[in-house]
């Protein structure tokens, strides 16, 4: 493969950093920073550009640092480890940026004055609820290799919290745990916040058979830190609790988030193993106390919450309005928000099981109308509701995105449907990866 020494001019969407051939070709080029002057060997990538694979970075960013994660480079996650965290807020801020700027004739034309600092997480490491690891041809528990089906043998994880990380190791020093493990293609691991015990999914390649329910007796009563297993695969729904009979009172995860409003008291959040949540719980708190930032209800105010899950922004939000209904279309998600309304002792919110579109027109039908709307799709974004949110939305709109250029997308869309972008406020849910969420304000 060819070498060519560039200079990256700026990382965009994906993290990748964006540089020019002296042929005037665009190569894009990972695990770089802004202003960097590094070699890269280039091969083809798609129509309009090439790939760049870093080979010597001869001009360092001035806050480049080696990377503390053993697994760096070639494990796929983690693509911005090497700069301090500081400069990675910055990074995604510009990524936003840049993806408006690329479609600023169809974007309001301040809209990059609205952009806000990057909210930054409590936790850089260690955040993430649940991590899912795949199974290589040993039997061994891996990530997949940057850009590839490669599966990297690892024995932790820099993004995974203490419980998570004993509990790969521990699987995997127990026969009936290797045994689980060489009959899946891969396990998810979830932290219960409300115990700090784990939770483990096997994805099996057959059907599971009695002697498999024993393994994971089994291994629950020997590795103390997993308190549940659950069963799924390709050809069947997930199946369970299995595991110590003392654990397996219900099959929810939880977490209470103390002193949350303002009166001192609690949030409590359920869902049921399998269902969303939010990867970085104690960044969510903030991402929710934002939402109601931006919602700013009064007591007469109707909400309707889209994609609500388990009543992530409903329950909070369902302390100040007047009433809220949420539509989602996972039936575990619907049974745990209202599990979460009953909780939380608020009887102001409906949840109606529905896909999303089908439920906006039976609402447009029935002529109803609401102060605000919240969205938070998931990484498709929402093509072809901007109208339906234009007729339902009477003031405010909150999308919540998880991906910048589906966000931009619809963006376009809902300005072109009469809305205007007052605030947009990036979130770091994912510290040490390009991943970015962004809370916008729209009003009609
Ligand atoms: C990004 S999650 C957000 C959930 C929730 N707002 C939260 O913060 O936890 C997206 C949610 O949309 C749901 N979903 C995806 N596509 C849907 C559709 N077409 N109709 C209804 N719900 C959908 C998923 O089940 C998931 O719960």
């Amino acid at each position: 493969m060819a070498t060519q020494t560039v200079s990256i001019e700026k990382i965009v969407h994906g993290g990748y950093g964006l540089a020019h051939l002296p042929s005037g070709q665009i190569v894009l080029v990972n695990q770089v920073l802004p202003g960097e002057t590094v070699t890269v060997s280039v091969r083809r990538g798609k129509k309009n550009y090439l790939i760049g694979t870093p080979v010597e970075v001869v001009k360092p960013h001035p806050d480049r640092i080696d990377p503390p994660c053993p697994y760096y480079g070639r494990c796929g996650g983690c693509d911005l480890q090497h700069t301090d965290y500081a400069t990675q807020l910055t990074v995604k801020k510009d990524i936003l940026a840049d993806l408006f700027q690329r479609r600023s004739e169809f974007l309001p034309p301040d809209i990059q004055d609205k952009i806000c600092p990057v909210s930054g997480s409590p936790e850089q490491f260690h955040y993430r609820q649940r991590i899912r690891l795949q199974v290589n041809e040993n039997g061994q528990l891996g990530f997949n290799r940057y850009r590839s089906h490669e599966i990297i043998a690892v024995d932790s994880c820099l993004l995974a919290p203490d419980a998570i990380v004993e509990t790969v190791y521990r699987i995997q020093q127990n026969q009936q745990g290797r045994d689980l493990v060489g009959l899946s293609t891969e396990v998810e691991l979830l932290l219960n916040p409300a115990t700090g015990s784990t939770v483990c999914i096997f994805k099996f390649k057959r059907r599971i058979r009695p002697a498999d329910k024993n393994r994971a007796v089994t291994l629950c009563k020997a590795v103390d830190c997993v308190e549940r297993i659950f069963f799924t695969g390709a050809d069947f729904p997930i199946q369970g609790p299995f595991g110590d009979a003392t654990t397996l009172a219900h099959n929810h995860l939880s977490v209470i988030y103390p002193d949350f409003f303002e009166s001192g008291k609690e949030l409590q959040l359920n869902w049921e193993v399998g269902g969303f949540c939010q990867v970085n719980l104690n960044q969510n708190r903030q991402m929710i106390k934002e939402v109601i930032n931006l919602a700013d209800l009064s007591g007469r105010d109707t909400v309707l919450d889209l994609y609500c899950g388990m009543g992530n922004f409903a329950i909070a939000l369902g302390q100040t309005a007047q009433h809220i209904t949420g539509i989602e279309g996972q039936g575990s998600a619907i049974r745990s928000a209202g599990k979460n309304a009953e909780v939380a002792d608020i009887t102001n919110c409906t949840f109606i099981k529905s896909p999303v579109h089908q439920g906006c027109r039976s609402l447009i039908e029935d002529g109803a109308r609401f102060d605000c709307v919240i969205i938070d799709p998931p990484r498709q974004g929402a093509p072809d509701l901007s109208a339906e949110l234009g007729r339902l939305t009477r003031d405010k709109l909150i999308y919540v995105s998880c991906d910048p250029a589906t966000l931009c997308r619809d963006l376009e869309n809902l300005c072109a449907k009469g809305f205007s972008v007052t605030t947009v406020q990036p979130i770091d849910m994912f510290p040490q990866t390009h991943h970015i969420e962004t809370i916008v304000l729209l009003q009609r």
